[in-house]
């Protein structure tokens, strides 16, 4: 693919979906069981810049549906097309090459880093699958840790994954995501192994990443609160299918479906609840443990 091929590509996409699922399906075969199918009819779309997030109670299927998207695995029926074009039709190498424009990350950063490798080492083999020259690489590399606020970014790039906090490891996890500079990010329970402090730190971080870089994202979620700080439309899934999608707040203020309410009850009861009368008070309560950050609540 040239530059110029590129750049013709990316205009004839404006305003198209960056991901477009259609009608996927999976069933999976496991020996001495039942067959059982974890995707049934999945459609959902991505534009430039949006964040969707799918969610839904454990065994509800999002994963399967990001592994899809991700061409990880390979749908029994339907279709799944990046930028326009069907990953399923592609040739091996075409796959490899379109497919840059989508990076993952994935809910463990420390599972997904090899220990003998330096932080550089990880982002050089990342920085090497884009278009930046040889001589360019290491600049890149502290760059791309400023932008995860590794900072400064020379006191990171040499050390190896065992070094780092796990905070610090899914930063390094999103700098690598963002190393070949796609235009969609899958994210997988990306705040899942964190703790609170740092589970507000990350998503944050990643409502920049949006704001600042028109990134697309596709976050996976069982926790209906992060999808409300990040995503602008919801997707939820329950036993493989989608049973409600829509405007984040539309879905979270008034959602049709009983599964919706009830995965919603069990999270949101406190945060949806109308605030209550003001009523002064002279220390203000302290933030309950699972609050995000005013900034992430407030997108
Ligand atoms: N490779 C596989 N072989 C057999 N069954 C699988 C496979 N991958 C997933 N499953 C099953 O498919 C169902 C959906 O799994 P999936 O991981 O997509 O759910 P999920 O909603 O992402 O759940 P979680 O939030 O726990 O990760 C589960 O019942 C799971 O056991």
């Amino acid at each position: 693919m040239s530059a110029p091929e590129t750049a013709r590509e990316e205009t004839s996409q404006a305003g198209k979906p960056v991901l477009e699922i259609r009608n996927i399906s999976k069933t999976f075969h496991l020996p001495g069981a039942e067959a059982f199918k974890a995707v049934d009819d999945v459609s959902l779309s991505v534009h430039p810049g949006e964040c969707v997030a799918i969610v839904g109670e454990s065994g509800s299927g999002k994963s399967t549906v990001a592994r899809m998207a991700l061409s990880l695995l390979r749908p029994d029926s339907g279709q799944v097309f990046l930028e326009g074009r069907s990953l399923l039709d592609m040739s091996p190498r075409e796959l490899r090459t379109r497919r840059l424009a989508m990076q993952p990350v994935f809910q463990d950063p420390s599972a997904s880093f090899n220990p003998r490798r330096s932080v550089w080492s990880s982002l050089r083999q990342a920085i090497a699958q884009g278009t930046t020259p040889e001589p360019d690489m290491r600049a890149r590399a502290l760059e791309l840790l400023s932008q995860v606020e590794l900072r400064p970014p020379e006191n990171y790039v040499e050390r190896y994954p065992h070094e780092l906090s796990g905070g610090q490891r899914q930063r390094l996890a999103i700098a690598r995501a963002l190393a070949p500079r796609p235009r969609l990010i899958i994210a997988d329970e990306p705040l899942s192994g964190a703790d609170v402090s740092i589970r507000a730190q990350i998503l944050n971080l990643l409502l920049d990443l949006q704001a600042q870089q028109n990134i697309a994202f596709l976050l996976i979620t069982h926790d209906m609160l992060v999808a409300r700080a990040l995503a602008q439309r919801v997707v939820v899934m329950h036993h493989g299918r989608i049973v409600e999608q829509g405007e984040t707040e539309q879905v979270m203020q008034s959602p049709r479906e009983a599964y919706t309410q009830r995965l919603l009850a069990a999270v949101l009861d406190v945060d949806l609840a109308p605030p209550p009368t003001p009523t002064p008070t002279p220390a203000s309560p302290s933030a309950p443990p699972d609050s995000l950050p005013n900034k992430a609540r407030s997108a």
